[in-house]
């Protein structure tokens, strides 16, 4: 379980998320909507350390993440807004296996992590391509394989899907909603909710800095008038 317990974050003097109380349980699939500025990047670098509450607490299986970093981030995956963020080597199949590589896993567990993890994204075979050479939308599905591939407790994703093509996309969605329903937790950042709410078990919408909708989607969608959120037709979630 990831837990956010009154979480208020500024940057210079500007409170960008105030008292944020949440909790995202194993196998959850948790969308995170709300408009631009709103505050999802910023809590979401909260979940696993890379920025530090003003004041309250984040919690990663009961344990505080100020506590144990290496912990929070082995076990919280993320995927960032911008895919550069997190490439560490030249190439697909390097970059995707580096992760697993530093958990000490053998070389036959390393390699089923890396297909499984490029087959979900669409990217089987392009183990030796150049990352620099990809398209936007390749590098950040490379950037999701490589938080797959780490087979985290719980994934974080911040706008996964810009830039992808539609195939890729459903792939992915496809993929994350079978590791939701064995367990792991998802919390997913996204303007749009079209297409993605019926996987989903919970709506959070954020309005300057707060928590303005929490539910099921279907009575989420109904409170979503006015945050600048994407909604789908109705009947679909
Ligand atoms: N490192 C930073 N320094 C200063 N201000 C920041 C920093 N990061 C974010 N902010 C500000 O915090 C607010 C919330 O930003 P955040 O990126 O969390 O929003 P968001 O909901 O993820 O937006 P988007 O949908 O555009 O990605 C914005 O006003 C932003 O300018």
């Amino acid at each position: 379980m990831i837990e956010f317990r009154s979480v208020s974050h500024a940057f210079d003097d500007v409170p960008v998320l105030e008292d944020v109380s949440l909790s995202i349980d194993a196998g959850e699939f948790v969308l995170l909507a709300g408009a631009n500025g709103s505050g999802k990047t910023t809590l979401l670098r909260h979940s696993n350390g890379l920025l530090e509450p003003d004041a309250g607490e984040v919690l990663v299986d009961g344990t505080p993440v100020a506590e144990d970093l290496i912990a929070a981030r082995s076990s919280v995956g993320m995927v960032f807004q911008h895919p550069r963020d997190q490439f560490v080597a030249a190439t697909v199949g390097a970059d995707v296996a580096f992760g697993p590589e530093n958990l000490g896993l053998d070389r036959a567990e390393i390699d089923r992590r890396v297909a499984a993890a490029l087959e979900a994204v669409n990217m089987a075979g392009h183990e030796d391509e150049r990352i620099d050479a990809l398209s936007g939308g390749e590098q950040s599905r490379v950037a999701i394989a490589g938080a797959l591939a780490m087979e985290p407790t719980h994934l974080v994703l911040d706008e996964p899907f810009t830039g992808l093509d539609e195939p890729a996309r459903r792939s992915v969605l496809e993929r994350l909603a079978s590791l939701s329903a064995d367990g792991t937790g998802v919390l997913l950042a996204t303007h749009d909710l079209r297409d993605v709410c019926e996987l989903a078990d919970r709506v959070i919408a954020m309005h300057d800095g707060r928590v303005a909708v929490d539910g099921p989607p279907a009575d989420a969608l109904d409170e979503l008038d006015g945050l600048e959120v994407r909604v789908p037709d109705t009947t679909r979630c």
